[in-house]
C-alpha cells in the first residue's frame, strides 16, 4: 500500500502548480486583447527597408490601410511600388526624417488617424565606445530614441482619440541588443534600452484609452542595414550577436505582428529571444497568465544561465577564472545545455579578440584558451560540442 505521506506529498506537489497559476491568473491584467488589422490604419517608419518593409507588405496582405515613413523618398516610392506589385495594395509614402519633429507631424497630419503605430525607424553603427566618435553615438540615439519621442509626440493626439475603433497599438522596435548590453554596441543598446523605459511608463498612460504598447526584441535579421553594419562590426561583436542566430525580415515581421496583433508588452522572436525575455521580465505587463507563469517557474534557472552567459564571458577569461567558479559550478548542474553553445561561441570569441588587441590573460589560460578554441572550432555535431563543453567545465573545476 502505497505510503499516506508520499501520496499527500505528490498531492501537495501537483497542487502547488496549480494554485500558482490560479494566483497569476487572478493578477495578471488586463486580459488577452485582439488588435484588430483589417481596415485599419497602420502607420509604420522606417517602412521602406527591411523589417518595417516585411510589415508593411504584411499589414497590407492582412488588408489594413498602410502607410509608411521614412527619409529617401526613391526607397519609399521603391517600396510602394514592390508591396503594389506582390499585393496590388496602394500604401502611402511620407517622406521625413523622424528627428524633425514638425516633418513627423505634417506627415501624421496628412496620413489621418492612426491605429496601429510601428515605431521601427533605426541606425546602427557597431564600435568600441573608446573609438566611436560622439557624432555617432547622438545620431542612434537620435534616431533610434528621440525620433520615437517625436514619432509618439505626434500621433499620440490622434491616437488616443478613436472613439468606437476598438483596442489600438504602439509598437517599439527594439533589439535583443535593448535586453542585454552586447560588445560594441554602447550607443545602440543605450538607445534601445532607452526605448524600453519609454515603452513601460507609456503604457501606464494609455492603457485607459484602450492603447497597448509593444516591444519587439529580434536577434540579426538579414536586411539592408545589417548588410551595411556587418561591414564594419568589430569580430567580438559579429561572434556575440550570432549566438542568437540570424533570422529573415518576413519571419520577423510575422512574430513582430502576432505580438502587435496578440497586444503582448514584450514579443521576442526567436528561442534565445524567449530567454532573454523571461531573464529581463523585470516590472513589465504581462498579459498573458501562462506565460507569466513560465516566467515565474523558469526564473531561477534562466538566472543561472545567464550568470553563465556573462560569467563565462570576457571577465572571466580576461581576468582569472577564480572568482568565478560558484556560477560555474552551478551552470555545470543546472544551466548546462542552455550555456553550452554560449559557451563555444564565447571561447572563440574571446580567442579571436585577444589576438587581434593582445587582451592581457592570465598565463594558464593562454595555453587553455588556445587548446580549447582549437578543439570547439573542429568539432562538429552538437553532441560532440556538448560533450566537449562538459569536459571544459570538468578542467576548470579540477584546477
Ligand atoms: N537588422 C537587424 O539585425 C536588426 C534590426 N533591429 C531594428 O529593427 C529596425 C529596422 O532595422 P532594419 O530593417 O535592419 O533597418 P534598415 O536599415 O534595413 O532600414 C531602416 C529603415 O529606417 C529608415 N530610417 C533610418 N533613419 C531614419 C530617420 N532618421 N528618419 C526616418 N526614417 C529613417 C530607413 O529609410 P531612410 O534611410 O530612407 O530614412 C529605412 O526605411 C531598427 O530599429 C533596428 O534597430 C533590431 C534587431 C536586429
Ligand atoms: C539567459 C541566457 C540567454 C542566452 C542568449 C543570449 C544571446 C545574446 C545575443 C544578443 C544578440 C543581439 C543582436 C542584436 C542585433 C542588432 O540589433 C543589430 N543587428 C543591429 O541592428
Amino acid at each position: 500500500m502505497a505510503d499516506p505521506n508520499i501520496s499527500f506529498l505528490s498531492l501537495l506537489l501537483l497542487l502547488l502548480p496549480l494554485a500558482l497559476l490560479f494566483l497569476l491568473y487572478l493578477i495578471v491584467r488586463p486580459r488577452p486583447t485582439k488588435i484588430p488589422i483589417k481596415n485599419r490604419h497602420v502607420f509604420i517608419t522606417g517602412g521602406s527597408s527591411g523589417i518595417g518593409l516585411a510589415l508593411a507588405h504584411q499589414a497590407a496582405l492582412e488588408g489594413a490601410r498602410v502607410s509608411i515613413l521614412a527619409r529617401s523618398i526613391d526607397k519609399l516610392e521603391k517600396a510602394k511600388n514592390c508591396i503594389q506589385l506582390s499585393t496590388g495594395i496602394d500604401v502611402a509614402v511620407f517622406a521625413a526624417d523622424v528627428r524633425d519633429y514638425d516633418a513627423v507631424s505634417k506627415a501624421v497630419e496628412e496620413a489621418g488617424p492612426i491605429d496601429v503605430l510601428v515605431v521601427n525607424q533605426g541606425v546602427f553603427v557597431p564600435e568600441e565606445l573608446e573609438k566611436q566618435g560622439l557624432d555617432e553615438v547622438r545620431f542612434m540615439v537620435d534616431v533610434n530614441l528621440i525620433g520615437s519621442f517625436n514619432m509618439i509626440k505626434a500621433a499620440l493626439p490622434g491616437m488616443k482619440d478613436r472613439k468606437g475603433r476598438g483596442p489600438g497599438s504602439i509598437a517599439l522596435m527594439s533589439s535583443q541588443a535593448g535586453q542585454v548590453g552586447i560588445y560594441g554596441y554602447t550607443a545602440y543598446s543605450a538607445s534601445k534600452f532607452g526605448l524600453r523605459g519609454l515603452a513601460e511608463a507609456l503604457q501606464q498612460e494609455v492603457i485607459a484609452h484602450d492603447l497597448h504598447v509593444s516591444l519587439i526584441f529580434p536577434p540579426d535579421t538579414d536586411t539592408p542595414g545589417l548588410v551595411e553594419e556587418t561591414k564594419k562590426r568589430p569580430p567580438l561583436t559579429s561572434i556575440i550577436a550570432e549566438s542568437s542566430g540570424a533570422m529573415k525580415a518576413d519571419e520577423v515581421a510575422k512574430k513582430a505582428f502576432n505580438g502587435i496583433k496578440s497586444a503582448s508588452f514584450i514579443v521576442p522572436c526567436n528561442f534565445e529571444g524567449l530567454l532573454l525575455s523571461i531573464a529581463t521580465a523585470g516590472l513589465s505587463p504581462q498579459r498573458s497568465f501562462i506565460m507569466a507563469f513560465v516566467e515565474v517557474v523558469a526564473a531561477g534557472v534562466i538566472r543561472i544561465a545567464a550568470l553563465g552567459f556573462s560569467g563565462i564571458g570576457i571577465q572571466v577569461y580576461t581576468s582569472g577564472m577564480h572568482k568565478t567558479k560558484g556560477p560555474e559550478v552551478l551552470a555545470a548542474l543546472f544551466g548546462y545545455l542552455l550555456v553550452s553553445e554560449c559557451d563555444r561561441r564565447w571561447i572563440l570569441a574571446v580567442n579571436y579578440s585577444a589576438q587581434r588587441t593582445c587582451w592581457r590573460r592570465t598565463s594558464i589560460f593562454d595555453y587553455m584558451i588556445d587548446e580549447w578554441s582549437f578543439r570547439h572550432r573542429e568539432a562538429e555535431t552538437t553532441l560532440e560540442i556538448i560533450s566537449l563543453n562538459f569536459e571544459f567545465r570538468l578542467s576548470i573545476l579540477s584546477r
